[in-house]
């Protein structure tokens, strides 16, 4: 423990005395202003927030539904880092730390580190599900980086709150190529376990997610591997461009755009041409001149860079243009196919080499205990980099056909998008509240010509009407009071060259539907602040539970934007009207238990078949989730692991049915849990219209649970998004 703490938090007088295992030695604490003041204004924020020093922050997990939704919308992430989370554990093994993975709300999705590694108390609070946003926990590694997007340290009483003195973080957060941030990487210890270049192999391993993030985005586009120093073109510190094929710059990792000195959003402004002077066939000519080596390019600036092309397929020229070989034996590859990208443990080796090679050493004679062995040599070398587990929960589409389970309607709903796709034809998916519209958007871009190409997501119902602009269309620096450094890419352009799926776009607010149709038409972007409109290449999918054509007849949604977003509509039929149920169970419970899924016992399977699933899909997940977690080993799941409320809304809705009185034992709306679950306790409102019925329900049920949204969005089977909304409506 710190045997000092400042009265007034400040960060002065950093030379402290930290007792490391029995005999006490002193560290050095950065001195750095910028940290200094990192820390203060975080504090500030805190206390703005209302948050106490004296407070303790809730240590609770997040529902295992709502965990699994947050692993399912973060798998990329995890399926990048956490082959290098291993290899960063090797390499601080001895510091009795953890080293963890958060997504952009701040809820650890991944940590790794061994059970004797931290106490107790301090792992439990570090697994997934938890989460460590600022605004929950006060200034600490992960939340910090979150909000300042920058990598940061936070070292015992820095922590805002006192309950928290006890840990060391080292944080920095992870970003896309186009620059929008995914998720932090962590380093957090016993405060006893500190060590300067913890933050820097934090820094180095982000880079490394950003870059094997990046390769695999890109991998049939050409890449433009550079630096100024002709060593380091391949080592994390190199930076690298990846190209279209019309010269167009798709995406950069961080070291290319501190060496080109751009932001995320000056990158989109900017051409190869633009940059370099060069068109792409004039780059891959030099290239070839170069036979194998690194071939000089000159910034406008004057600075002179040392370059190397790489892309996995043979390009050959058509006039000024360059295009994929189609059979042509004279085009060659302009470097051979074989590697694609940088192995990620020697990444590592390299980095850890870069670093100085005596952080190794450091941290391991620091430990008093080796808890286990690190990785050889070899290994780091050889390129066996522990491999990532597929996420354990929610299996996801790769195409349409993963859709096909049995279902006719389904049959002819696939059938119908097949013919359209790739023309350029706007979808409209209608459908209930989790009837899976969001997974048939990500099936029919998985199917698309635009697989390889971000899918990006965008519940207009859930993003603050005063942050809907500038999340979609992206600003400028300084054109939003608060905004951060450099500007940021809005989401359409984020989807450049892929798939956008706007998410109850029926609540999309009215100004908002003007500036979005002219983006449609015109396929270019303003970002707020802007000068200059950005070209955006996005196939549109758009969802909602809504009437949308009534919402047109009321005026509250633009009948031209209604049209633009309807090429094509498919109806997607709630789950009590399909006739693949059992197939679908079974499909859950296998992702739930990969190896031994288990089996519904007959009276099981009929109460399931019985049932009306208000919550569709969504509602089937969850209640199959807890049962096959209830079943435990046992190889049957029968009526006793079915969750109570789900069992009391079963039978409240058969004696519904039983007692006929005109309720009809189908809710008849698409929001429709609530007409499956009247007021309880006093006798519902017979006046009362199916909506405001339905309100009630919410209310009550919110109410009953103390206003746990999450809680509540399970007992009704509707998402947390719905509940919030018609909240907001009443
Ligand atoms: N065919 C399917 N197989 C397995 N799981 C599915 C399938 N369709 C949907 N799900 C699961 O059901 C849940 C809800 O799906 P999804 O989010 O796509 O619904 P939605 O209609 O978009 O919901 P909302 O209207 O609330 O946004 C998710 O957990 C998803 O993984």
């Amino acid at each position: 423990m710190l045997t000092t703490r400042p009265s007034d938090g400040s960060t002065a007088g950093r030379k402290r005395e930290l007792g490391f295992g029995h005999s006490a030695t002193s560290v050095l604490l950065p001195t750095d202003p910028a940290h200094v003041e990192a820390i203060r204004k975080s504090h500030e924020r805190c206390a703005a927030l209302g948050l106490t020093r004296i407070g303790h922050g809730d240590y609770t997990p997040l529902p295992r539904a709502d965990l699994a939704q947050a692993h399912e919308r973060n798998r990329r992430l995890f399926v990048h880092a956490a082959p290098v989370m291993e290899l960063l554990l090797e390499q601080i093994i001895v510091s009795k730390s953890m080293v963890v993975l958060a997504d952009t709300q701040g809820t650890v999705l991944h940590s790794v580190g061994h059970a004797d590694l931290l106490e107790r108390t301090a792992k439990v609070a570090l697994a997934p599900g938890v989460n460590w946003a600022e605004a929950s926990k006060g200034t600490n590694g992960m939340g910090t980086a979150l909000v300042t997007e920058e990598p940061v340290f936070v070292h015992a009483d820095e922590h805002f709150m006192y309950a928290n003195d006890f840990l060391t973080c080292s944080a920095a957060p992870i970003f896309d190529p186009r620059g929008n941030l995914l998720g932090v990487l962590d380093v957090t210890g016993d405060h006893r376990s500190y060590h300067a270049h913890t933050l820097g192999l934090v820094k180095m391993s982000a880079r490394m997610i950003e870059n094997h993030w990046l390769t695999d985005d890109c991998q049939h586009a050409l890449r433009l591997h550079f630096h100024s120093r002709v060593e380091f073109i391949d080592t994390l510190m190199g930076g690298i461009l990846a190209v279209g094929e019309d010269g167009r710059l798709l995406g950069a990792n961080r070291s290319a755009l501190d060496l080109l000195g751009l932001s995320p959003a000056g990158l989109r402004m900017n051409s190869l041409e633009s940059l370099f002077g060069l068109g792409l066939a004039q780059l891959v000519d030099q290239a070839r001149s170069a036979a194998a080596g690194p071939f000089a390019l000159n910034l406008s600036n004057g600075l002179q860079l040392h370059a190397r092309l790489q892309m996995n397929w043979p390009l050959v020229r058509q006039g000024t243009r360059l295009q994929p070989d189609d059979g042509d034996a004279a085009a060659q590859p302009v470097e051979a196919a074989g590697e694609a990208g940088l192995a990620i443990a020697a990444d590592m080796a390299a980095g850890v080499a870069a670093l100085g090679g005596e952080v190794l050493a450091c941290l391991r004679e620091a430990a008093p205990l080796p808890v286990r062995a690190p990785a050889s040599p070899a290994v780091l070398l050889s390129g066996t980099a522990p491999r990532a587990r597929p996420a354990a929960e929610g299996e996801l589409p790769s195409d349409l056909s993963w859709l096909q389970t049995g279902d006719a309607q389904l049959d002819s709903v696939v059938a119908k998008l097949r013919r359209v796709m790739d023309r350029d034809i706007a979808v409209l998916i209608l459908g209930e509240t989790g009837s899976g519209k969001e997974v048939l958007a990500r099936a029919l871009h998985q199917e698309s010509a635009r697989a390889r190409q971000p899918f990006v997501a965008v519940n207009c119902a859930s993003i603050p009407e005063s942050l809907i602009e500038a999340e979609l269309f992206g600003y400028e620096e300084g054109a939003l009071s608060g905004g951060r450094r450099g500007g940021a890419v809005g989401r359409i352009l984020q989807a450049h060259g892929g798939t956008l799926f706007l998410d109850e776009v029926g609540d999309m607010p009215a100004g908002l539907q003007a500036r979005l149709l002219r983006v449609l038409q015109e396929g270019e972007v303003m970002p707020l602040g802007g000068t200059r409109p950005v070209p955006a290449d996005v196939a549109v999918v758009s969802a909602t539970h809504s009437d949308l054509r009534e919402l047109v007849e009321r005026q509250a949604f633009r009948e031209d934007l209604y049209y633009r977003l309807n090429g094509l509509s498919v109806r997607l039929p709630p789950l009590r009207e399909r006739s693949d149920l059992m197939a679908l169970a079974a499909r859950i419970l296998r992702s739930r238990c990969p190896l031994r899924a288990p089996t519904l016992d007959a009276d099981v399977a009929q109460l399931l078949q019985a049932y009306h699933w208000p919550g569709n899909v969504r509602q089937l997940v969850n209640v199959l989730r807890a049962a096959a977690a209830m079943a435990g080993d046992e190889p049957t799941i029968t009526r006793a692991h079915l969750p109570d409320d789900f069992l009391e809304d079963v039978q409240r809705s058969m004696g519904r049915r039983r007692g006929g009185a005109g309720t009809p034992a189908a809710p008849a709306s698409a929001e429709a849990p609530a007409a499956a679950l009247p007021p309880s306790g006093e006798a519902a409102d017979a006046g009362a219209t199916l909506e405001e019925l339905e309100m009630q329900t919410i209310l009550r049920v919110v109410q009953e649970l103390d206003g746990n949204i999450s809680l509540a969005s399970k007992r009704l089977g509707i998402s947390r998004n719905t509940i919030y909304r018609k909240l907001r409506r009443r």
